[in-house]
């Protein structure tokens, strides 16, 4: 067996964004070509791969998917093997997640499986999502390779090692991206009267977009805004002719996601009238909760309290979200979160997930695969 660590330390190097993992891309499908060939299909989609293992004696077609992409984040683990690629980091685990990939690939080629086995190499999950379109042009051209049941993994470092975590039903949120655009009147900064100062008008967006959190979602429900990007004017004396915020909504579920939406437009009309500017909303991607399949949960969780190693554990639903969602809207399956002991959490510039993990999982996966 190929060691999955070393893998993983390659790709960790050459972190890209969503629809831009050419090199990754690349390294995938050179090690998938040094395999077994004869019961392999590979087949390219974007910067996607799907590779399907035929069975030897199949009576269904299982699933497993890995992200591929990175964020836009200034690593700074100081590992030996840190990004190479300046301001890009593998801080959500998706060297982790392809590293296990690539290791079901290997020992299913090398060990057929009863099943066949497609394994979903998926772009862009941080944005703007992958999942949904590749599946798109897997139903319209590639029908055959649609699995019929399917799974996937999320590292989580809150938990240790051997943690395989989830719960039936609802496991993660859903999710819209939030751009807003403010345009006022930039001018000198001692003449505040003559201008439409959109710093000013940003900070008071963001403090009252809070209160559709505090005010108008019900209390006993759970949704969150976060504005994770602000940017505004252009040097320190001339007042901010424009500002921009970028964000994310998470609701639990999709009405909910609605009425936040419609008190985020109400409260830009009123930002409007106070600060006698325009206001301009783009909801950029959108990702459709995670909501597991009760038979497929509850057979990871069974699976896992047998295996060696593993911690079985049903935890609470989170506010991530997570393209997969698209994946187990019309194919029963499920996904997990893989402990992986760090300190720091998902989406840190210091994330440095144990490494332990990936050979665990691939065991784990591996093994919970071949009983299907
Ligand atoms: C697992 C994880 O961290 N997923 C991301 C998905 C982001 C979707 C989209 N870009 C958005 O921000 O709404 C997450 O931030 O939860």
């Amino acid at each position: 067996m190929t060691n999955l660590i070393e893998i993983r330390r390659d790709l960790h190097q050459i972190p890209e964004v969503g629809f831009k993992e050419f090199k990754t891309q690349a390294y995938l499908l050179n090690f998938i070509a040094q395999l077994p060939q004869e019961h392999m299909q590979v087949v390219t989609w974007r910067t996607g791969i799907v590779v399907a293992i035929e069975g030897t004696n199949p009576t269904k077609q299982i699933g497993w998917r890995t992200d591929m992409d990175a964020l836009p984040v200034f690593e700074e683990t100081a590992l030996d093997f840190q990004s190479q690629h300046t301001g890009f980091m593998h801080a959500c685990g998706h060297d982790c997640h392809m590293a296990i990939a690539l290791g079901l690939v290997e020992s299913f080629a090398k060990n057929r499986p009863t099943q066949n086995v497609v394994i979903y190499f998926q772009p862009a999950e941080e944005g703007p999502g992958g999942a949904e379109p590749m599946l798109e042009w897997l139903r319209l051209e590639q029908p055959q390779l649609v699995a019929d049941e399917i799974y996937a993994l999320h590292i989580a470092p809150e938990y240790p090692v051997g943690t395989v975590a989830t719960k039936p039903g609802l496991l993660f949120a859903n999710t819209s991206e939030l751009f807003i655009d403010l345009k006022g009147v930039g001018g000198h900064a001692a003449f505040p009267h003559k201008t439409r100062d959109m710093t000013v008008a940003a900070a008071n967006l963001i403090v009252q977009l809070q209160t559709i959190i505090s005010r108008n979602v019900n209390p006993m429900d759970s949704a969150v805004i976060t504005i994770g990007k602000m940017t505004s004017g252009t040097v320190q004396n001339v007042i901010a002719e424009n500002a921009r915020l970028e964000g994310t909504i998470r609701t639990l579920n999709v009405e909910a996601m609605a009425e936040v939406k419609r008190r985020i437009e109400a409260i830009c009309t009123g930002i409007e009238a106070a600060f006698e500017c325009s206001v301009m909303i783009y909801y950029g991607s959108m990702y459709y909760e995670v909501n597991n399949d009760e038979r497929c949960a509850q057979a990871l969780l069974c699976f896992a309290s047998d295996f060696d190693g593993a911690v079985s554990y049903e935890c609470p639903a989170a506010m991530t979200g997570e393209d997969f969602g698209y994946f187990i809207k019309d194919i029963p399956g499920a996904m997990f979160w893989a402990g992986a002991n760090c300190e720091f959490g998902l989406h840190h510039a210091k994330i440095a997930p144990d490494e332990a993990l990936i050979p665990f999982n691939q065991k784990f996966v591996e093994a919970f695969i071949r009983t299907l």
